[in-house]
């Protein structure tokens, strides 16, 4: 309990480029926001993805589609900052604005296996794994399941495995079958499939 007699709020931090949005990202939000017991949980389109050789879809896109992907679980708000920030987005940024802003919570860093796999690559990973628990989903085809990272093997405690089916599903996947006109509404959902349609997203020019 703070002084103030609040409990401590539990923050969940779920970045991604989210270019589309798919049912793999809301599979693992309401799994993490289950059990983590979160409070809150940012969903955190990327800015400029420094570690990502494509451009991505202009972020007014990103943030819609992710507005419409979650707006099914009460606990996630969609949080702008890294599209409104000049320069690569980087997510030690966002942890010391989110522990400034949100006095005493605790942080909840939610990725996948192929970002756990690269996280001591990540700007300022000493800073990270000392600012939220790494809270990790596997992924088919990622080194296996309960691979023990790189930065885990240095810090497991700061380390969690969060119980979830893998699921064979990639943003790359579904922007390829939109550019050869397949339906992806079973792998979107309705809402951003609709969105993609009405903006021409993803069609080959
Ligand atoms: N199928 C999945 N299972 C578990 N985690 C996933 C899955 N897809 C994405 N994630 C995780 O969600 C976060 C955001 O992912 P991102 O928006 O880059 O989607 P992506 O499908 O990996 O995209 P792309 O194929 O364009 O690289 C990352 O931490 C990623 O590891
Ligand atoms: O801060 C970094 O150096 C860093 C390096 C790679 C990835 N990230 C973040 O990890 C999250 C998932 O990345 P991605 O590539 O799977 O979309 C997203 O919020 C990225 O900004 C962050």
């Amino acid at each position: 309990m703070t002084l103030a007699g609040a409990a401590v709020q539990r923050v969940g931090i779920l970045g991604g480029a989210f270019d589309p949005p798919h049912l793999a990202h809301l599979a693992l939000a309401r799994v993490a926001v289950a059990q983590l017991q979160l409070d809150q949980l940012r969903i955190i389109p990327t800015g400029q993805a420094w570690h990502k050789p494509r451009t991505l879809t202009p972020a007014q896109h990103r943030l819609a589609m992710a507005q419409l992907a979650f707006a099914e679980v009460p606990q996630a708000m969609v949080d702008a900052r890294e599209t409104c920030r000049s320069g690569p987005s980087y997510t030690i940024d966002t942890l010391r604005e989110l522990r400034a802003e949100v006095a005493g919570a605790q942080l909840f860093l939610i990725i996948g296996a192929d970002q756990a796999q690269a996280l001591t690559s990540w700007h300022g990973c000493q800073e990270i794994l000392q600012s939220a628990t790494i809270c990790v989903a596997d992924r088919p085809h990622s080194t296996g399941a309960r691979t023990v990272f790189d930065a885990e093997s240095a810090f497991p405690q700061r380390f969690f495995h969060l119980q979830m089916p893998a699921m064979a599903l990639s943003a790359t996947d579904i922007r390829s079958a939109v550019s050869t006109h397949q339906n992806v509404t079973a792998l979107v959902g309705e809402s951003v499939a609709r969105y993609i349609a009405a903006h021409h997203l993803y069609s080959i020019p």
